[in-house]
């Protein structure tokens, strides 16, 4: 299979899921999120779902985030360049849903990739070695190759790893995986 037949088969896979299906499966990702060892650190970069592509509710990770008192950093996408640019959240953040579904800030203080410690991924599959597969127009890959080395790169996933995805040579892999059931270390 290449890299648009693994794309269909999970969209279509998500699309399986219920409303109520998928709300559970994020609960329980964040749940599993809170068993890593990654709360110490400081920026925390988030993704905000595009509900009608029953993405993973990342609102679950937001209250954690927001409870531990850490800085938040969300993006907003230019489809034109397929880059993003970085936004601290606060009180006073205006969120707007663009044309593809995403909630984005609409200003505030800029942030940098090399200031982040962890990125949270979304995807659409991943496998057994961290490689990881989007909706193939190279965002995240862009991203985050301007993040530092140390930077923790952690996939959100509904369901369980391939055992080997094809990829290209500018995909950058993860270094964890969260499904509802299971976590990754790569
Ligand atoms: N929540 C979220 N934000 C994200 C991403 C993501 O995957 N999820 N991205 C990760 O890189 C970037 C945006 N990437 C996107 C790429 C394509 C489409 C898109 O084509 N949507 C179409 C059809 C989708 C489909 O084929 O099913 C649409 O909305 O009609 C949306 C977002 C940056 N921000
Ligand atoms: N750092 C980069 N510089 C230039 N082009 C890039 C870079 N990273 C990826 N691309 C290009 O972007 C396109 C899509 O990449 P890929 O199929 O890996 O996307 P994806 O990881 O599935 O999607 P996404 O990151 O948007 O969720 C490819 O043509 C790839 O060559």
């Amino acid at each position: 299979m290449n890299k648009s037949d693994y794309r269909a088969k999970y969209k279509d896979l998500r699309a399986t899921l219920s409303a109520e299906n998928c709300d559970d499966k994020s609960l329980a990702i964040a749940n599993n999120l809170l068993q890593l060892d990654i709360w110490d650190f400081e920026f925390y970069h988030l993704f905000l779902s595009i509900e009608k592509l029953k993405e993973i509710n990342t609102e679950y990770i937001l209250n954690i985030l927001s409870g531990k008192d850490k800085n938040i950093v969300l993006s907003k996408s230019d489809f034109k360049s397929a880059s993003m640019t970085h936004y601290l959240l606060t009180d006073s953040t205006l969120l707007k849903t663009n044309a593809w579904g995403i909630p984005e800030p609409q200003n505030g203080i800029q942030m940098q990739p090399e200031q982040l410690d962890v990125v949270f991924i979304p995807l659409l599959a991943f496998d057994k070695r961290g490689n990881r597969l989007g909706y193939g127009k190279g965002f995240y890959d862009r991203f985050l190759k301007n993040c530092k080395p140390s930077c923790l790169k952690i996939g959100l996933s509904f369901f369980e790893a391939e055992e080997e995805l094809p990829t290209n040579i500018d995909d950058i892999a993860l270094t964890h995986c969260i499904t509802p059931d299971k976590i990754y270390t790569f």
